[in-house]
């Protein structure tokens, strides 16, 4: 909708919108203070009228013409006050063009009356003309069409009275008849500059709110794209789990607390087992699913404040606050236990899954968290050339070892289970690390 408020090209000779869905738009704003504007018009109008009576007995004394003349002015002064309670009650009435212009009808004819009824002479009539008809553009919310009429009917209608009732010299009819004109033009020009202001005011304001919503939505998807590149900053793409960046700094945070606390923190590095062979007999699209599916078994047997992070192709870190190797040992089982225990099926494609972890715990005495990795990728590796599907641990110190006193935790399925077997089931924490709390 073009609005164009400031040379005036959208406005018609009315000084009203040339678009009318914008001026029906412009009425209905507009029409609570119409409302008032008409209610406060016709109540003033009323009380003005009834007023003049005082001068009436001034006038006339208390005799029939007078009488006549208060019935008059009580009967139009109610007329107006009734309409002023209509609008009150119903707002929508002052802008309807039949109770409005039934108001001014109503107030035009009883001025007109009190001409022959009066002995008043010229000027007074044309003083109040003046002021009616500048009434009558001013302060009646009408459109510009019926303002006219109104105040032709005005203005004729005095023409016609004087003509009737105290006929006027050729030169005080053609000065009486240039006053009315200059009257109504001046009037209607101000009526329709108003007009175009009130208009203008209302488009620059309706400009300016679709702008303060452009921008508030400009602003949330702003926002919103921020929150989603933070988030693509923190989260591997295709697994939806923290990536390496974001570990490192969660997985530090937590080094520093355990440092601080004196409580332990364990590492585990965990490796999907012959994930080339996935990649190559099923293709790269199975092998990224068979990532996403592990990634998601794995996480489902951790806690809210473990941190798990992709490490890089098919390798997994995991950082196991206030957990020490026992512990470490016992998550890791069930890691291991939710990817293998049940293949994957998709496609018609049945995979089975397994995955072989390295636990390390971070030493009071280290000052970052690589030595506690270098030590948990010892340990995978260990398991990867002692048969894959387990869990080995490298206590500082000491190589890796494979962990668990149960069958689950230490056999490993398929090639490994003869050297698996042949393994050590120690467990290095030898119950003298503190448990997870
Ligand atoms: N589909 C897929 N493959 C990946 C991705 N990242 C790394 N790989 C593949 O993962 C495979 C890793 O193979 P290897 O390092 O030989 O390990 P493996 O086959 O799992 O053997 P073991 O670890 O010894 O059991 C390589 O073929 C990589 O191309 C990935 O994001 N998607």
């Amino acid at each position: 909708m073009a609005t164009n408020s400031g040379d005036g090209e959208d406005f018609d000779w009315r000084g009203e919108f040339r678009d009318p869905a914008r001026e029906a738009q412009f009425r209905r704003t507009m029409r609570a203070h119409d409302a008032c504007q008409l209610r406060h018009a016709l109540t003033i109008g009323a009380g003005l009228f009834l007023a003049f009576s005082l001068t009436d007995y001034y006038l006339l004394g208390a005799g029939f013409d007078f009488h006549v003349l208060l019935g008059m002015r009580v009967i139009v002064a109610l007329g107006l006050l009734l309409l002023a309670l209509a609008a009150w009650r119903r707002p929508a009435l002052a802008q309807a063009p039949l109770p409005v212009n039934l108001a001014c009808l109503l107030a035009i004819s009883g001025l007109l009356l009190t001409i022959p009824l009066r002995p008043d002479g010229l000027m007074m009539n044309l003083a109040s003309l003046v002021a009616t008809s500048m009434a009558l553009y001013l302060f009646i919310p009408n459109r510009t069409p019926w303002m006219l009429a109104s105040n032709a009917y005005l203005s004729g209608g005095l023409i016609a009275s004087v003509l009737l009732w105290s006929p006027l010299p050729g030169g005080e009819l053609a000065n009486t008849l240039l006053l009315l004109g200059f009257v109504n033009l001046l009037c209607w020009m101000t009526v329709t500059r108003l007009h175009r202001l009130q208009r203008a005011q209302f488009a620059s304001l309706v400009d300016e709110r679709s702008a303060n919503r452009r921008l508030a939505a400009e602003i949330e998807e702003h926002n919103q794209l921020e929150t989603r590149l933070r988030h693509m900053a923190r989260t591997d793409e295709l697994t939806g789990i923290t990536n390496r960046r974001r570990f490192f700094e969660l997985a530090e945070q937590e080094r520093r607390r355990a440092h601080r606390d004196g409580t332990p923190l364990s590492l585990c590095m965990v490796d999907i087992d012959h994930f080339k062979d996935i990649n190559d007999l099923h293709g790269h699209a199975i092998g990224d699913l068979a990532l996403t599916v592990v990634a998601a078994r794995c996480q489902s047997v951790l806690r809210e404040s473990d941190i798990i992070g992709r490490y890089g192709g098919e390798e997994f870190v995991i950082a196991l606050p206030l957990a020490n190797l026992v512990t470490a040992r016992e998550i890791a089982e069930r890691m291991r236990d939710a990817v293998c225990r049940q293949p994957l099926e998709f496609n018609g494609v049945t995979l089975a899954l397994s995955v072989t972890v390295g636990i390390s715990r971070v030493e009071d005495s280290e000052t970052s968290l690589d030595p506690g990795l270098l030590r948990a990728d010892q340990a995978l590796y260990t398991g990867k050339a002692k048969g894959r599907n387990c869990v080995m641990v490298r206590p500082p110190g000491l190589g890796p070892t494979r962990l668990g006193s149960t069958p689950s935790a230490v056999m490993p399925s398929g090639a490994g289970a003869t050297a698996a077997a042949a393994a050590p089931a120690i467990d290095p924490a030898g119950g003298q690390l503190p448990r997870r709390f």
